[in-house]
């Protein structure tokens, strides 16, 4: 770990965290921060802040109920975590009286630990152009050097976080606008993110581009014509549009 990833972050102190099984009659007594779990004791995890503590002091929190067969505790101090929470409630599209909640370690802390920058590679272009082969080409090239990426692939996303999306336009559009969050999350972790999606619509990947901050989004357009994806076809999609059966742009 570097120099940097060591130093600590504001407002953050050392924690303490143990193990302890509803079989102790004061679970908080007993709490030993050395002890390891015993095979059998489950993975809850608790975490309760002493709202009374002093700032400095690094006491197991209080728990208010010992159903759970394990409980592990960390002291948390005082307001110490607590981030900024203040300001007014807001509406985001449906989601009413929610607010934004600010956490001390942010980005250039985890960017500091990962002695990288995070960003979004997006690579844009038809089917059979080479996103893919590309997108891991590169991950590995990243990796070899000691930086990690990780690639959110239209295919492999499809699979499960948007696999309610057809290939119609506005779900295309809510396809890459979900791809386009989710790539901002991994940038905003410290990730170098790699987006390899068809994404035929620049609208859908400017809006992609305008949740970062500028210069964190790359834009790669795979320039391969389309006689040469469908010469490689290896999906077999291009077939089954010329024959009518799949529409839309591949
Ligand atoms: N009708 C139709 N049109 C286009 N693509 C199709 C279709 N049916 C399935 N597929 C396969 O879906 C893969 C992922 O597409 P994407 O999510 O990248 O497309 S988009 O960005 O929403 O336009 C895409 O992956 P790639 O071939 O790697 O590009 C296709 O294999
Ligand atoms: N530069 C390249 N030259 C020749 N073939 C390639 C090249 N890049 C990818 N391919 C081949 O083209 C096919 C499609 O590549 P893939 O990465 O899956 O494209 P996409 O993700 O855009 O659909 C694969 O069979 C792959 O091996």
């Amino acid at each position: 770990m570097n120099a940097a990833a060591t130093k600590p972050l504001p407002g953050i102190a050392t924690l303490k965290a143990g193990f302890w099984t509803s079989r102790d009659a004061d679970a908080v007594t007993n709490f030993n921060p050395t002890r390891r779990r015993n095979k059998g004791e489950g993975r809850c995890l608790r975490i309760k802040a002493m709202e009374d503590s002093p700032a400095s002091s690094n006491q197991a929190g209080r728990v208010a109920d010992h159903k759970e067969s394990c409980l592990d505790a960390v002291s948390v101090n005082g307001h110490a975590h607590a981030g900024n929470n203040r300001g007014p409630l807001s509406t985001v599209g449906n989601s009413t009286n929610i607010k934004w909640h600010d956490c001390s370690v942010d980005k250039n802390g985890r960017q500091r630990l990962l002695n990288q920058k995070g960003c979004v590679i997006w690579i844009t272009g038809l089917s059979g152009s080479g996103k893919s082969t590309v997108a891991c080409a590169l991950s590995q090239l990243l990796y070899q050097r000691g930086k990690l990426s990780y690639i959110l692939d239209g295919d492999n996303v499809r699979h499960g976080l948007n696999r309610d999306l057809s290939f119609k336009a506005e779900d295309r559009a809510e396809n890459i606008r979900r791809v386009g969050e989710v790539a901002k999350l991994f940038a905003d972790s410290g990730v170098i993110c790699i987006a390899c999606l068809i994404s035929p619509y620049r609208a859908d990947r400017d809006s992609c581009r305008a949740m970062l901050p500028t210069g964190d989004f790359i834009e790669v357009f795979m320039d391969v014509p389309l006689r040469v994806c469908e010469a490689r076809d290896p999906k077999g999609l291009y077939k089954l549009a010329r024959a009518g059966k799949i529409k839309g742009n591949i």
